[in-house]
């Protein structure tokens, strides 16, 4: 059976072709990431696979059936960009009316020990801090028992501890067998959360990879330095540019080697920095180098 089926999907809104020919199966149990940058098509997609909109052309199932039916949307839960909580309904109240909607709830109490919100269940949504409502917003996904949960964004603007206790929920979620489609603009997130990562942009599918093949392809490495010696030609560098405050930017496969050959060929570096090219950084190396073009599972 497959969970989500999105075959040759076409949308425009207007001039706007927000999704192009995009195709897309995703199998019982599996944890995919859906990366981009903005206005890639991300929540659009996520919008006709959750039966709010339909294609223009090609097709979109759900658990074997139409989206746009209610029985196919019993088996899924959704936690969309932003969440609209009435701000006068206690945090307990709100749980009660989305599980009453469904034939087998979790009980309140168990879903709100897990999201951390247990002594939040009397106090208003209106009272509740930014995190403290994401956290609410991906409860409500998971409170029908779905087979298949798609979240959109789904920790954009938390700190580090919400981020956390959102992570564990969606892991948990995962290896009780459920399916679970996320977007996201993070490669950590993707990185601590996916098995297979599916890449965005332009209404296109650019790359659909387990998790370590995408990072073979995003295995850059942005070094930093100050140098009285171009380096941007230097074999090792894959791109690089001289910066306004005289340092040079290079982007590397392997820094350490790069550093290795710096320092035995005598270059009186300074400033030296180290790190993980961010997935803008990454996306935009993949695009310029090609390594993109054909790419498929
Ligand atoms: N209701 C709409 N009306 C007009 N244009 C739209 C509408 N929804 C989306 N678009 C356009 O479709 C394209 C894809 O948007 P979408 O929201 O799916 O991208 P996204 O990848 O989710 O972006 P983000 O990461 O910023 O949320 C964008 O160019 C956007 O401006």
């Amino acid at each position: 059976m497959t969970v989500i089926d999105v075959d040759g999907v076409t949308r425009r809104f207007g001039e706007v072709v927000a999704l192009d020919d995009v195709s897309l199966e995703v199998g019982p149990g599996e944890l995919v990431g859906l990366l981009g940058p903005n206005g890639a098509g991300k929540s659009t997609l996520l919008s006709l696979v959750s039966g709010q909109r339909r294609p223009d052309t090609g097709r979109v199932r759900l658990l074997d059936g139409d989206p746009r039916d209610a029985a196919s949307r019993i088996g899924l839960g959704i936690t969309p960009q932003e969440t609209g909580l009435p701000p006068t309904l206690r945090v307990g109240e709100v749980v009660d009316f989305v599980g009453g909607h469904f034939p087998d709830p979790m009980p309140t109490a168990e879903l709100l020990e897990q999201f951390g919100l247990t002594d939040k269940a009397r106090k208003q949504t209106g009272s509740l801090s930014g995190g403290q409502k994401r956290r609410l917003a991906v409860a409500l996904a998971l409170v029908g028992r779905p087979r298949v949960i798609l979240l959109d964004e789904p920790t954009t603007g938390l700190d580090v501890t919400a981020r956390q206790v959102l992570w564990e929920a969606i892991r948990r979620y995962h290896a009780g067998g459920g399916t679970v489609l996320l977007t996201s603009h993070y490669l950590e997130e993707v990185q601590a959360l996916a098995e297979r990562v599916v890449v965005i942009d332009h209404g296109v599918v650019r790359a659909d990879d387990s998790l370590d093949g995408i990072l073979r392809r995003v295995g850059l490495r942005r070094v930093v330095l100050r140098a009285p010696v171009d380096l941007v030609d230097r074999p090792g560098v894959s791109r690089g540019e001289h910066r306004g405050d005289g340092t040079q930017e290079l982007y590397t496969p392997d820094a350490d080697a790069l550093v290795r050959d710096l320092v035995t060929s005598g270059v009186e570096f300074s400033d030296l920095q180290i790190r993980g090219a961010s997935l803008e950084e990454a996306f935009a190396e993949m695009v310029a180098s090609g390594s993109l073009e054909g790419a498929d599972r």
